[in-house]
């Protein structure tokens, strides 16, 4: 039984948490040389975790240090007991699925009248402003970004905190209970209700999975591992990936996979996983530049050094190090305890990129006119509706980077055709909807044709773009092929399997995409001529590209995508990836090298060595670099003993690509189990999942299933691109016999009234 002397130190320990997070931190104007700080942009309904999370976490280390441990277990019962009151002190909504009110998020306001009863000034400054209107995503998350050149970024007074704790009803799933019918027959655009029985599990603004349920931070609660187990500092991650992830001169190309297997990789990314960076009290992006952030600007600054040898990020001055920029993952921790991340995204697989991740978002995409998508063709083609106000866009008027369901579309150009594509099918399925059925509303096309988009989606990831990445026996042993024609209905849906994201796969495995990259991003026109590369580091959220109608828009992008090889998949990462992510043009060092922050991203998610993931793959434990001998090639491990000094040191990501791969697959095997268990989380986790047979869940016929199993990427692609005539039979394999776009079958939807 919890004491009331517990009750009345969890208290204490959460206001004085809170009078950290109100002071302790200073804000400077967010932004490094006019550049951008990253694309994890966060957005409302984050930063209003991020403000509960960093309250626990600091009430955590202040109940830990008085009291030890143990107290933590009491301390949330404490916790549980505070949000229970505050849940029934509200006046109860009329959903009975209501996610319990949190005590901590609105602590300001406790604190304000606890002042006022002791007859105090009580502190709070303000605790106004910032919180989401109805009118949208789009509006909620830009006041996240960087206001570049804007002089309210100066100076401390009459600047808002974070968003006021609000009733997320509005933007984060439907305002029914599960039961409701709707939940029946329609996927919900955050994942609410997708497990009837656990309504939030794998929605968008939850925590991520643990693989091994721990972490590694230092102090077991939040501190980032930056000791080796010999004792010595380990290794700063830009010096790790200097030394192990340079590709030097003489790039690797894959002789089978094309560049479009990673852009598809990367479009699947986007729809699964978007963790959110940590924000500054008034919301913008902290800069977390210099080396000394993490004391002058946040605890929630994670800058990486550079050696002082470096090539590329120069010392700042004859004194003054470099250092990478890099905010820690914005801290969703909703109980006593340890850190913890969360993705913004719909973990499931369920289109996010096209179709948005909240209630809010999702609207901004949609025409709600006959069920079709926005688009803009004032250029003459099919491009996404504009967003004039994205202040993380480098290209200016009338170059706008654009709005789509995924923020980060604009990340650099390789996305974007693959967006339009997606746009284009969804409003072409929903013109022979509405001549089908005349009169049905927006609303009813919308969701049917959404419904069908996102089952040709799981078809193609499942079917095409999984099988080249994994060997068959993972795809096997992890039940992930599609059945065959006229099987079925698939009976592996599971109510305990949870689709959530592991931080293994978000911050390490499934980043392996990156090696996939290439420095330049071809252009083919319907001929099969080359007309004109463009450079990936000089268009890191730069939207121009597609606009170049004398180059083909897009289409030709795509075709680039689908003619040119692909990186293979290794150690090495091409020069933009390691120096110029994020690189205003033409200003040298004002980027990041992604690898180095892939690194640090896992040190700061809390992941554990590459080492302690070998067991739970079935490969031999670690205790010398000796027993790494059968999964890494003799050069890689001599490699890897130039930087780490014990082999329990390595980061979880450069061991993941150092692994020799399997014979069949692009992978090695830790990698490999880490992305199969994922996806199989993705497919038997998810009660929408297209080949599912589910009581009360309204999903397909074998007919309209056999119809999915037969959806080709390649048929998309011709059908929505005026260039493609013929195309691959396979569409990854950069060498594929090529067919004509008239012989593939169209997705026949008569077959799904
Ligand atoms: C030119 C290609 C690409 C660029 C420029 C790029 C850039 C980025 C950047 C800037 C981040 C955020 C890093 C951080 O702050 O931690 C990121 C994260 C990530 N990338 Fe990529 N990426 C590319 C391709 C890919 C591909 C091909 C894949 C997968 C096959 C992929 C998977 C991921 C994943 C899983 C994350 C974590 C996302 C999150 O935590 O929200 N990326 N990428
Ligand atoms: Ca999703």
């Amino acid at each position: 039984a919890v004491t009331d002397e517990t009750r009345q130190a969890v208290q204490e320990a959460l206001f004085e948490a809170l009078n950290t997070v109100d002071s302790s931190f200073s804000s400077e104007p967010s932004v490094a040389d006019g550049a951008i700080v990253s694309s994890q942009i966060a957005n409302a309904e984050s930063k209003q975790l991020q403000f509960t999370g960093d309250v626990l976490e600091i009430a955590t280390q202040i109940l830990v240090k008085k009291y030890g441990v143990d107290i933590l277990e009491d301390a949330n019962e404490v916790l549980t007991e505070l949000n229970a009151g505050e849940s029934s002190a509200r006046k109860k909504r009329s959903v009975d699925e209501v996610e319990q009110e949190s005590f901590v998020a609105n602590l300001r306001q406790k604190r304000q009248s606890r002042g006022k009863r002791q007859g105090g000034g009580g502190g709070g400054r303000g605790g106004g402003g910032g919180g989401r209107g109805g009118d949208g995503g789009r509006s909620g998350e830009q006041d996240g970004r960087k206001k570049r050149n804007s002089g309210e970024q100066q100076g401390g007074g009459g600047r808002t905190e974070y968003s006021p704790p609000k009733s997320n009803a509005t933007c984060q799933g439907p305002p029914k209970s599960c039961s409701d019918p709707v939940h029946d027959r329609i996927r919900s655009i955050t994942g609410y209700c997708n497990n009837r029985g656990k309504p939030t599990q794998a929605n968008s603004v939850t925590a991520i999975r643990r693989l091994l349920g721990t972490t590694s931070y230092t102090d077991g609660l939040q501190a980032i591992r930056n000791t080796s187990v010999t004792g010595s500092p380990l290794p700063s991650t830009r010096l790790i990936s200097n030394k192990l992830h340079d590709e030097g001169s003489t790039p690797n190309f894959s002789p089978s996979v094309n560049h479009l297997h990673m852009q598809i990789g990367q479009f699947i990314a986007h729809d699964i996983i978007f963790m959110p960076s940590s924000t500054a009290k008034d919301g913008s992006s902290l800069n977390c530049t210099s080396c000394s952030s993490p004391t002058t600007i946040s605890t929630n600054c994670a800058p990486i050094p550079a050696p002082a040898d470096d090539k590329y990020f120069t010392p700042v001055s004859r004194t003054e190090a470099r250092c990478i920029r890099l905010t820690r993952a914005l801290n969703g921790q909703s109980g006593f305890g340890v850190r913890t991340q969360i993705d913004q995204n719909s973990h499931y697989l369920d289109m996010s990129a096209v179709y948005g991740s909240s209630d809010c978002e999702a609207r901004t995409v949609r025409s709600f006119q006959n069920g079709l998508l926005l688009t803009n063709t004032g250029i003459g083609y099919v491009l996404p509706p504009q967003a004039p106000n994205d202040t993380n866009c480098q290209s200016t008027n009338p170059y706008y980077c654009f709005t789509a369901g995924d923020f980060r579309n604009c990340l650099h150009p390789g996305l974007l055709p693959l967006h339009i594509v997606f746009i284009k099918e969804h409003n072409r399925l929903a013109v022979k909807v509405k001549a089908a059925q005349p009169s049905w509303n927006d609303e009813q096309i919308y969701q049917f044709v959404r419904k069908i988009m996102v089952a040709q989606w799981q078809q193609i990831v499942y079917n095409e773009y999984l099988p080249k990445l994994l060997t068959d026996k993972y795809l096997t042993d992890f039940n992930l092929k599609p059945m065959k024609p006229g099987a079925g209905p698939f009976q592996g849906y599971s109510t305990s399997m949870n689709a959530a994201l592991s931080g293994e796969f978000a911050a390490a495995a499934f980043r392996f995409g990156h090696s996939q990259s290439r420095q330049d991003f071809a252009r083919q026109d319907a001929t099969n001529k080359t007309i004109g590369a463009y450079d990936l580091g000089n268009n890191i959220f730069y939207a121009d590209q597609v606009y170049q109608k004398s180059l083909g828009g897009s289409e030709t992008m795509l075709l680039g995508l689908i003619k040119t090889a692909g990186m293979q998949v290794d150690r090495y990462f091409s020069f933009p990836i390691r120096n110029q992510l994020f690189e205003i043009r033409g200003k040298n060092g004002s980027g990041v090298d992604l690898i180095s922050v892939n690194i640090m991203r896992g040190r700061d998610v809390g992941l554990m060595p590459y080492v302690k993931y070998r067991t739970l793959v079935g490969l031999s434990p670690v205790d010398t670099w000796n027993d790494l001998s059968s999964t890494f090639t003799a050069a890689n491990l001599a490699a890897l003993k130039t930087v780490y000094a014990d082999p329990a040191d390595i980061d979880l990501y450069t061991g993941l690509v150092m692994e020799t791969p399997l014979a069949g697959g692009q992978l090695g095997p830790t990698a490999s189990w880490i992305i199969a268990e994922q996806f199989r989380a993705l497919k038997t986790g998810d009660r929408f999942y297209y080949e599912n047979g589910v009581a009360n869940t309204v999903g397909f016929t074998p007919t309209q299933i056999d119809a999915i199993r037969r959806v080709k990427l390649a048929k998309i692609f011709c059908e929505n691109t005026a260039i493609i005539t013929s195309i691959n039979t396979d569409i990854f394999d950069l060498n594929s016999s090529q067919v004509a776009c008239s012989s593939i079958p169209d997705i026949d939807i008569r077959l799904f009234f």
